[in-house]
């Protein structure tokens, strides 16, 4: 009996998504989201699909892009496969597996052998998801974000090199400076980069782009293209960047605020971010609970917190604690007011921890739904006490941020969304298209 062409690609690890598969196959894949036992690793799919639609095995024309994505609050392995179907052809983008873990290599700040070996065990999936004669054609890349950033110079190279050298120590191809902390502004473009790519933007004659928000655990970044020549004259010269992709030249408006993103704002409405001693110190907010006492670790420091006891709570007097973070501190394009923007990470899980969205289908929302449930969850603390203690405080913060902040109107529109065509919505699509065409293999 012929062996199932299947049988010659590993798989069975990590959430396997395809942008072109029928749904039902993708369906089936990202329900897919642990090992396999290695005798049971080929068999799940072998009677699922015919040998020519086996969207796993590489054929001649299969490549792979490795990104992690080192962020504040965890590390993201994102294996990409691309197929070119002819030589004149462009490669298309196949699937996507994706795993996590969590806390992020910044946790790891004092133990930097330790934050490396999380690294280690995520890519030991793309061991079994790469076949392996293209092992050594697979670059591998990990880009951190601002987790890394807060950290002290020495504390984060001293995690970088040890990642850099999980990475020699593999079987792929690890390019030049393939370990390193990302400029901001990258982010907001390559997730700008992504979201229009999967979203059809960058192709075609219509090119009808969408601005993106993303908001992380300590940074927060907004990327749009200036359609107004007053937004390219009154935007500081470092928000504007011109930027190459699919041979098109773009120049977009983006900006990475460090220290705005959700958890870093949580610390600075506590009035506990940058504190040098922090060790003992009660931080209180009229953003939680009258009665909590609790302890919070971030960015690998103790922190202890608590509601105002004897004092004020609800959605006022935690609006205007929030409004000091934000109030004058963040760049506000006019054009933005009237224009609708992608939303993603924080916006997108509170969103969904409140049921203002569907888990699976995201949603559109306007800015003022945040504000409708911030006061629902602040104005009614006890009755979501076994949520998050945060999460008045973070509906509170994203409502600031977006109004006061960036200055966005009451019925601006959200799109939120964590997958376009079951590929994740990160920057790191966005990276690996840059990775790719830096190093020859594509586009
Ligand atoms: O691949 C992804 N798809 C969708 N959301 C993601 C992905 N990776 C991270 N996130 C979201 O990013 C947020 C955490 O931000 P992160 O840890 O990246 O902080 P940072 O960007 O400030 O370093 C969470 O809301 C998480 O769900
Ligand atoms: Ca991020």
């Amino acid at each position: 009996m012929t062996a199932h062409p299947c049988l010659t690609a590993s798989s069975g690890s990590g959430r396997m998504a395809s942008s072109r598969l029928p749904i039902l196959l993708a369906l089936v894949f990202s329900s897919f989201s642990f090992v396999l036992p290695h005798s049971n690793r080929v068999m799940w799919f072998q009677d699922l699909f015919p040998p020519n639609v086996c969207p796993i095995n590489a054929k001649a024309n299969t490549f792979y892009g490795i990104m992690f994505d080192a962020g504040s609050t965890g590390t993201r392995i994102h294996i990409y496969t691309f197929v070119q179907k002819s030589p004149e052809s462009l490669p298309e983008l196949e699937g996507e597996i994706f795993e996590s873990v969590k806390p992020g290599l910044s946790a790891y700040a004092d133990q930097p052998e330790k934050g490396a070996e999380t690294v280690k065990r995520l890519l030991d999936m793309a061991i079994d998801a790469v076949p392996p004669h293209l092992w050594k054609k697979t670059p591998v890349v990990l880009k951190a974000t601002a987790g890394l950033r807060l950290l002290s110079e020495e504390k984060a190279q001293a995690l970088l090199l040890e990642v850099k050298e999980v990475f020699e120590e593999s079987p792929f191809l690890v390019p030049e400076n393939s370990v390193s902390i990302m400029d901001g502004s990258y982010e907001g473009i390559l997730a700008w980069i992504t979201v229009n790519f999967l979203t059809g933007q960058l192709s075609g004659q219509n090119k009808h782009t969408v601005g993106t928000l993303d908001l992380g655990g300590a940074s927060t970044q907004i990327t749009f293209l200036p359609r107004f020549e007053e937004t390219l004259k009154e935007s500081p010269g470092d928000f504007l960047t011109s930027f190459e992709m699919f041979n098109s030249t773009y120049k977009l408006y983006t900006h990475s605020y460090l220290g705005f993103g959700l958890k870093a704002a949580r610390l600075a409405t506590l009035g506990a971010l940058n504190m040098e001693a922090v060790d003992g110190q009660m931080f209180r907010s009229s953003c939680l609970p009258k009665q909590l006492e609790a302890e919070w670790h971030f960015g690998g420091v103790k922190y202890r917190y608590g509601g105002n006891k004897e004092g004020e709570t609800g959605f006022r007097p935690c609006y205007l604690e929030v409004l000091k973070v934000v109030k004058g501190k963040l760049h506000q394009p006019d054009e933005i007011r009237g224009s609708s923007f992608y939303a993603f990470s924080y916006y997108y899980d509170r969103a969904v921890d409140t049921n203002l969205i569907d888990y699976e289908q995201g949603g559109v929302l306007e800015v003022r739904d945040f504000e409708r449930k911030a006061k629902e969850v602040c104005d009614n603390m006890e009755r979501y006490n076994s949520a998050s203690p945060f999460l008045c405080m973070d509906l509170t913060y994203i409502t600031a941020l977006l109004k006061e902040g960036f200055g966005f109107r009451d019925n601006t529109l959200l799109q939120l969304t964590k997958k376009v065509n079951n590929i994740e919505t990160s920057w790191t699509l966005g990276a690996t298209f840059h990775l790719l065409q830096s190093l020859g293999i594509t586009y």
